[in-house]
């Protein structure tokens, strides 16, 4: 019934979101604070997106959260110049990522 599938979603964003202290993350990009953002990131993915697919059950698997959330993180580094705090967040963001949702973190949890 997906409900233990949504558990472990709604701790690991929990994780993940805590880690962007800025919230650069928290809400969909706007062109009006990122000039062109629309006309170079075609599919734009942020936090809030990400909790009301957990909501709704549209993850069918952790694998398919990490795949948003990887995809929130290289837009930013698309869009946004290496020396930038956005680029830099993501970056990092990325590495506390991978390492949170690694199958073989995973599998601990499991147990
Ligand atoms: N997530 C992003 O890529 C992002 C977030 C916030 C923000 N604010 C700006 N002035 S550019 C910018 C980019």
């Amino acid at each position: 019934d997906g409900a233990i599938l949504r558990t472990c979603l709604e701790y690991l964003q929990k994780a993940l979101q805590s880690k962007d202290v800025n919230g650069f993350f928290a809400f969909p990009v706007t062109d009006s604070i990122a000039p062109g953002y629309s006309n170079i990131i075609h599919t734009p993915m942020d936090f809030s997106t990400m909790e009301t697919k957990i909501e709704k059950n549209d993850y069918r698997s952790v694998m398919e959260y990490k795949k948003d959330f990887l995809l929130m993180c290289t837009n930013a580094m698309t869009y946004n110049r290496p020396e930038t705090v956005y680029y830099k967040e993501a970056k990092r963001l990325v590495h506390i990522g991978v390492k949170q949702l690694s199958k073989e973190k995973l599998l601990t949890m499991k147990k």
